[in-house]
C-alpha cells in the first residue's frame, strides 16, 4: 500500500488500563498501528507485553470493568468503533472483524453442537434463514478442510480434536466474510505438526478470500513464515515496527535482538533455545515515564531511565510505514542518538 492509501483498520494512541485493589496496571500504553488491505501484521512480544489486551480493547471484549479504555481511536474504515454503541459493535465484531483464539475448548460452547455454533453469525449478522445458513455451514467446513462437513455439523465440540476445534474456530470467524481477523496466539495451544497445519490453512484462506489477518504470537520463527509486517511490543508499548524481512535483517530495539536470538534453533534431535532475555517485563503501575526496557538492556544509559523514547522512523519513511524504533540508543551507529 503506498504510504498515505487507506488503512482497513488504524488504531491511534489506544491506553488501556486495568482498576484493580492493588492499584491501577497500564497494560495498553499509546498503542498505533495500521492494517494494510490484505496484509498479515505479525504482533510479537513476550507473554504480559499486551498483545492480547491490545487486541481485545479494540473490539471491546474487555470486561469493563476493571478494565478501562482511557484513550485513543480505532478507526475501521471511517468508524471509530471506540465511540459506537454495544449493539453497533456487537455487530462490527463478528461480521467485519472475526476473532480466533488460542484455546478453542473455551471459546466453543460444550452444549450446542457445531453446526448451531456456524450457523449463528450467519443467521445473526447475515440474515440467513436456516436452509441458507446450513448451506453455507458446510461450503465454510470444507473451506476449512474439515472432512465430511455435513456429518461433522452435528457433532459436538469434544467429538473434535484440538486440530479441527480450531478450523471450526477459523470457519466461524470468517462466516460473515470480514475484512479483518485477528488470531491471539492460534496455534499455542496445539502439537506442532498440527501448528503447521493451521498456519498453512490460514496462509491459503488469506490468498483465496483476501482478509487482512493481525497474528498475535510469542514465536518469532512462526511470524518469519506468515506475515508481511511486523510490529514488537514491550510493556504495552510498540517499540518496533517494519516489513518482516527487514525487521529480521536488520533488528533495532535491543529488546528485538534479544527476541530474535530466543528463536528455538534445531541442534542434531534436540531443540535448544540459544538465550533467554533474562528479568521479566514489568507490570505498570503508571504509564511509563522512562525506557521500560532499560532495567533488562545492555545497552541503557542516562536518558533511558529519565525519558521513555518515542517511535522514529529510520531513513526518510513515517512512522508505522517503513521501519520504526522506540529506543534512544542507534543500533545502526552502535551509539546513543545525538
Ligand atoms: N484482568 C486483568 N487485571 C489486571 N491486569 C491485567 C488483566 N489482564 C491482563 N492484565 C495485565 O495486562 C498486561 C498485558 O497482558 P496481555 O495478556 O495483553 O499480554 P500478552 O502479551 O498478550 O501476553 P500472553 O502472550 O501471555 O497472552 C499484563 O501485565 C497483565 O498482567
Amino acid at each position: 500500500m503506498p504510504d498515505g492509501a487507506k488503512p482497513v483498520l488504524d488504531v491511534r494512541g489506544l491506553q488501556t488500563v486495568f482498576r484493580t485493589r492493588g492499584g491501577d496496571v497500564h497494560a495498553v500504553n499509546s498503542v498505533s498501528f495500521h492494517l494494510e488491505p490484505g496484509e498479515l501484521l505479525g504482533v510479537v512480544g513476550e507473554s504480559g507485553s499486551g498483545k492480547s489486551v491490545t487486541m481485545m480493547s479494540l473490539i471491546g471484549l474487555l470486561p469493563m470493568p476493571p478494565a478501562e479504555v482511557r484513550e485513543g481511536e480505532v478507526l475501521l474504515g471511517d468508524m471509530d468503533i471506540l465511540k459506537i454503541s454495544p449493539a453497533q459493535l456487537r455487530d462490527v465484531r463478528g461480521r467485519r472483524i472475526g476473532f480466533v483464539f488460542q484455546d478453542p475448548m473455551t471459546s466453543l460452547n460444550p452444549v450446542y453442537n457445531i453446526g448451531n455454533q456456524v450457523m449463528e453469525p450467519l443467521r445473526r449478522h447475515m440474515g440467513m434463514n436456516k436452509a441458507q445458513a446450513y448451506t453455507r455451514a458446510v461450503e465454510l467446513m470444507e473451506l476449512v478442510g474439515i472432512p465430511d462437513p455435513e456429518r461433522r455439523l452435528k457433532d459436538y465440540p469434544h467429538q473434535f480434536s484440538g486440530g479441527m476445534r480450531q478450523r471450526v474456530m477459523i470457519a466461524i470467524a470468517l462466516a460473515c466474510d470480514p475484512e479483518v481477523l485477528i488470531a491471539d496466539e492460534p496455534t499455542t495451544a496445539l502439537d506442532v505438526t498440527i501448528q503447521a497445519q493451521i498456519i498453512e490453512l490460514v496462509k491459503e484462506l488469506r490468498t483465496k478470500l483476501g482478509m487482512a489477518i493481525v497474528w498475535i504470537t510469542h514465536d518469532l520463527g512462526v511470524i518469519a513464515g506468515i506475515a508481511d509486517r511486523v510490529i514488537v511490543m514491550y510493556a504495552g508499548q510498540v517499540v518496533e515496527q517494519a516489513p518482516v524481512k527487514e525487521l529480521f535483517a536488520n533488528p533495532q530495539h535491543p529488546y528485538t535482538r534479544a527476541l530474535l536470538k530466543t528463536i528455538p534453533s534445531v541442534t542434531g534431535e534436540r531443540e535448544t533455545r540459544l538465550k533467554v532475555i533474562e528479568g521479566q517485563p514489568p507490570i505498570l503501575g503508571a504509564a511509563p515515564t522512562a525506557c521500560p526496557f532499560a532495567p533488562r538492556c545492555g545497552h541503557a544509559f542516562d536518558r533511558c531511565g529519565a525519558e521513555n523514547p518515542i517511535r522514529r522512523a529510520l531513513g526518510a519513511g513515517r512512522v508505522g510505514y517503513g521501519h520504526d524504533v522506540a529506543c534512544h540508543w542507534d543500533a545502526s551507529k552502535g551509539a546513543a542518538h545525538a
